[in-house]
């Protein structure tokens, strides 16, 4: 089957600061894709290039089988794109329901009664159905989280595009934002999520890129990506040759990718 997303040369700076150089990627239809890297690697960045809110420098990306390169962001979310931001940007003065119909109508260009039905689907479906008249600005930081998704879901996406949706939270809050994705994950959507809370993300998704210096360093199964030697270099200052030679050592006849 041909993947739902594709990336192919993408390249993007921002002065002499290169975040994706050269980059392919793709993401098969229903497929749970966690991105990990150091900050201001890019990732953030490439969800933008890939919803269109950037552009690129140079490559190309298709959706659905489509190039999508050249088309505006608006455009994109009504082929089915959409994303949470790290630091939740509800509409504050507006409740929890009217946040979603604000999300999916404009999303889908459609009457805000035409959204009524699933955004009353999606509050429940994130819990949040008894705050649904409560004022966004008054949530916690956990029901925020989960608007963020609410708002995502309410436009129908066939990829959602997660920015540290997990970060700030305690960890029963974090347990309970885990099994909501997974929850996601059953309806068949695809999944980006970029995370800092690694174990989180681990539990959830079914194969892990790092990007660091503009290039993934790592592209396999979460227990291997996040024990990759240039992984642990990025993240603990260990250089990569040592790092191999630990996991070597330390679990026999276990694939580590080169
Ligand atoms: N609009 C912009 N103009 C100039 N530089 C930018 C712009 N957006 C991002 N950058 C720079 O690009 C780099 C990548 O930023 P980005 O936010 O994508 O990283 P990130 O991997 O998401 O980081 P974090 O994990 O901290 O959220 C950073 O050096 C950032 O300062």
């Amino acid at each position: 089957m041909a993947p739902i997303l594709s990336l192919r040369g993408v390249s993007r700076s921002f002065g002499a600061v290169v975040v994706a150089r050269d980059l392919d990627l793709d993401l098969a239809e229903g497929e749970a894709l966690g991105m990990l890297g150091p900050n201001g690697a890019g990732k953030s960045t490439l969800f933008g290039l890939i919803t269109g809110t950037l552009s690129l420098n140079s490559g190309t990306i298709s959706f659905g089988g489509q190039d999508i390169t050249h088309i505006p962001a608006a455009q994109r979310s009504r082929l089915g794109m959409a994303r949470s931001f790290q630091v939740p940007q509800p509409f504050s003065g507006m409740t929890v329901f009217e946040n979603c119909v604000a999300a999916g109508a404009f999303a889908r260009n459609q009457a805000e009664r035409a959204v009524y039905e699933r955004a009353a689907y999606v509050l429940d479906q994130c819990g949040l159905t008894a705050k649904a008249n409560v004022k966004a600005g008054t949530l916690t930081l956990l029901d925020r989280k989960r608007l963020e998704l609410a708002r995502a879901l309410t436009t129908r996406p066939r990829l959602l595009l997660l920015d540290e949706v997990a970060g700030g939270l305690s960890e029963p809050e974090c347990a309970i934002l885990i099994e909501l994705i997974k929850d996601i994950r059953t309806t068949g959507v695809s999944l980006i999520w970029i995370e800092h809370v690694i174990h989180a993300l681990v539990a959830v998704v079914d194969r892990v890129v790092v990007l660091a210096g503009g290039v993934f360093i790592a592209d396999d199964t979460p227990q291997r990506a996040i024990q990759h030697p240039k992984v642990v270099e990025v993240y603990m200052g260990i250089p990569a040759s040592e790092a191999a030679e630990t996991a070597a050592a330390g679990s026999e006849g276990r694939h580590v990718p080169a």
